[in-house]
């Protein structure tokens, strides 16, 4: 029988009541854990994420040199930590849903695709081999609806999850099976009508930030 190994999620039920917001989990993929959450964040919290972040975008660079890559043809930017009371807010929310302490936790990102822009299937984990703290988990929030495209999709599991504004969807790679880490490569496909806008949280392992 195959051993299912242990998570860092933790839920009984489909509700996640975290101290300001009651998550509903409508989807499930049990190894890898994938998980599609419902009302992660609030209508007003989306358009002022989008309205903060709008005049600080810029082409989004990929991994350790910061080149501009053709892997991601999306524009993005970060939060400093808790820089006003909503990333505050949200940033504790986050934390307690991702089950890790909020040291732990990457400045929050926002990502803006315009029409025709994608994120080509990527790992979120760095793969080098003398990585010390690397990212564990992740959570990308959907903050508007999509009419056509701009699925987040995984291809080694044919799944593809919808953005919906106020949702997201959750997903981990602290297996020790290094193939179900694997099977968490995912793409943000190509944008057909309209644009998108998510944000997302990254954890690592160990302690990231100072406070
Ligand atoms: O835009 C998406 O759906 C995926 C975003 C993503 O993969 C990321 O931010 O790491
Ligand atoms: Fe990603």
């Amino acid at each position: 029988m195959a051993i299912i190994e242990q998570t860092i999620f933790n839920s009984v039920g489909n509700k996640i009541m975290t101290k300001d917001k009651e998550i509903l989990i409508v989807g499930k993929m049990v190894e890898p854990l994938i998980l599609i959450l419902d009302n992660v964040l609030s209508f007003a919290e989306c358009d002022a994420l989008i309205d903060l972040a709008s005049n600080r975008m810029k082409r989004a660079k990929i991994g350790g040199s910061h080149v501009v890559s053709d892997i991601r043809t999306s524009s993005n930017m970060f939060f400093e930590e808790s820089e006003n009371e909503m990333i505050a807010t949200i940033e504790t929310r986050v934390s307690e849903l991702m089950n890790i302490p909020i040291s732990h936790a990457e400045p929050l990102q926002i990502l803006h695709y315009k029409t025709g822009e994608q994120y080509h299937p990527h790992f979120d984990y760095f793969t080098s081999e003398n990585v010390v703290n690397n990212r564990i988990s992740t959570l990308v929030m959907y903050l508007n609806d999509m009419a056509i495209g701009g699925e987040t999709f995984f291809p080694s599991l044919g799944l593809a999850v919808s953005p919906k504004k106020g949702s997201a969807v959750y997903f981990e790679y602290f297996y020790n099976d290094t193939r179900l880490n694997e099977l968490t490569l995912h793409a943000g496909n190509p944008v057909e009508v309209g644009e998108k806008w998510v944000a997302t949280q990254w954890m690592r392992r160990q302690r990231h930030r100072d406070m």
